[in-house]
């Protein structure tokens, strides 16, 4: 039986996933399995039974990845599966802040009771007339799941498309429309683009990057849309060209006190993730990749542990090791293994940064012995007996 926690709420499409073997709990400390959206989570250090975290979305800031790699909790996330939900709102956020809609909007529900409205607002219209997108230049800072999303996007709207993305993978090059010009410098973002917008994670090396120093290399009357996280923009220096008039608007998904309300800022309550496809899709890929993990070992996307894969198991029983990234761990798993007198039949052992994951099938019972064995080499974080 395995015990989960869901600290927001996770569509159906893949709570309904888990079977009788899996019991939803209240209390953290008892869970061996946390599903998360944007639930912070970096006060809770207190999971004494915590083997896996999987969040229900792309970026996992609000996740104590350091603290819960040493612990050996495998943290995962789900790339892709909100990207279309983040890339129509970065359309329509492009196309608010070309036309005045909200404005326009806005009017119609001030002289809702005007017998007259008909008349009205052809005289009205004027104050709310803007510009097209199509043959704007548009520059994407990140061209991973989301950003080639909107940059190809873009490109079908007739937009001349720039991207940025000094790590970009060999699935986003796929992905990538040919039109996009690949530039490998972000200056050039700043310099040329009418619209910029940026969808890379929030990183110690990715803070501010939209920096005063950056702004002003900004065309007059560019857009920034921000629907990552804030901390990639400096809102001080964004507040002051917005108030100079060197900017026309900033689009955010993610208001703070500093943005909220100044003149041209169009901002949503973190909305990009929030449509039922993206929901259900996030659910049932974050289930999926828990449910592998606790019951075979499995992992897939994970972002602090390395993807490792052996199936079912097939034999008598299957072991788990989570462990440092250093010199000579294998002969050392292997020589507790010989000691004890546990053939080995299958076995997959990978690394990811500090970190590594090594799974063992064996054809004979692991005794508590072997586990302890096994527990006792330095360097090893978690030992889990699967089967
Ligand atoms: N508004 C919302 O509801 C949502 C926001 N997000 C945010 O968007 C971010 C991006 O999401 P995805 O595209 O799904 O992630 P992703 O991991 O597929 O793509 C991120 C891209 O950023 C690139 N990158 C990293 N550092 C960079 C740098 N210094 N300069 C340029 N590129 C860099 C990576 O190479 C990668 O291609 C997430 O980390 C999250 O913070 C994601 C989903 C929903
Ligand atoms: O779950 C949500 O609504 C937030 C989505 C998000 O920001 C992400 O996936 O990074």
């Amino acid at each position: 039986m395995f015990q989960y926690k869901c600290l927001n709420p996770i569509s159906a499409c893949g709570t309904s996933l888990f079977t009788e073997e899996y019991k939803q709990v209240e209390e953290l400390q008892e869970a061996d399995a946390v599903l998360v959206r944007s639930a912070a989570m970096h006060d809770m250090q207190d999971v004494p039974n915590l083997l896996a975290v999987a969040r229900a979305g792309a970026g996992v800031n609000n996740i104590p990845i350091a603290d819960y790699s040493d612990k050996g909790i495998v943290v995962f996330n789900t790339p892709g599966a909100n990207a279309n939900g983040v890339k129509e709102m970065v359309i329509a956020g492009m196309l608010l802040a070309s036309r005045d809609l909200i404005g326009g909007n806005k009017w119609v529900e001030e002289n809702k009771e005007d017998p007259n409205i008909t008349k009205a607002m052809e005289k009205a219209k004027k104050a709310f007339a803007g510009r097209e997108i199509q043959n704007k230049k548009i520059g994407v800072i990140g061209l991973g799941a989301i950003g080639v999303l909107v940059a190809n996007a873009a490109h079908n709207l007739n937009m001349e498309v720039y991207g940025y993305d000094p790590f970009l993978s060999v699935k986003s090059a796929w992905n990538l429309s040919r039109a996009v010009h690949h530039v490998s410098s972000i200056d050039e973002i700043f310099e040329n683009c009418d619209f910029i917008t940026i969808h890379v994670p929030l990183l110690d090396s990715t803070k501010n990057m939209i920096s005063a120093e950056g702004i002003a290399k900004m065309k007059k009357d560019a857009v920034i849309l921000n629907f990552a996280r804030n901390g990639l923009v400096d809102e001080d220096a964004l507040v002051a060209a917005l108030e100079n008039g060197k900017l026309a608007h900033y689009v955010t998904d993610f208001p703070t006190p500093k943005v909220a309300g100044v003149d041209g800022v169009i901002a949503f309550p973190h909305l990009g993730a929030s449509t039922e496809e993206s929901e259900d899709n996030c659910a049932e890929m974050a289930v999926e990749q828990l449910m592998d993990y606790l019951e075979n070992g499995n992992i897939t996307n994970s972002v602090n542990y390395p993807n490792t894969q052996l199936g079912v198991c097939q034999t008598q029983g299957r072991i788990s090791i989570l462990h440092r990234n250093i010199p000579n761990m294998l002969t050392r798993f292997t020589g507790a293994f010989a000691k004890d007198n546990i053939n080995i039949t299958e076995m997959s052992n990978k690394t990811k940064g500090d970190y590594a994951y090594a799974i063992f099938d064996v054809d004979s019972q692991i005794t508590e012995g072997s586990v302890q064995h096994i527990t006792d080499i330095e360097g090893v974080l978690k030992v889990r007996v699967i089967k």
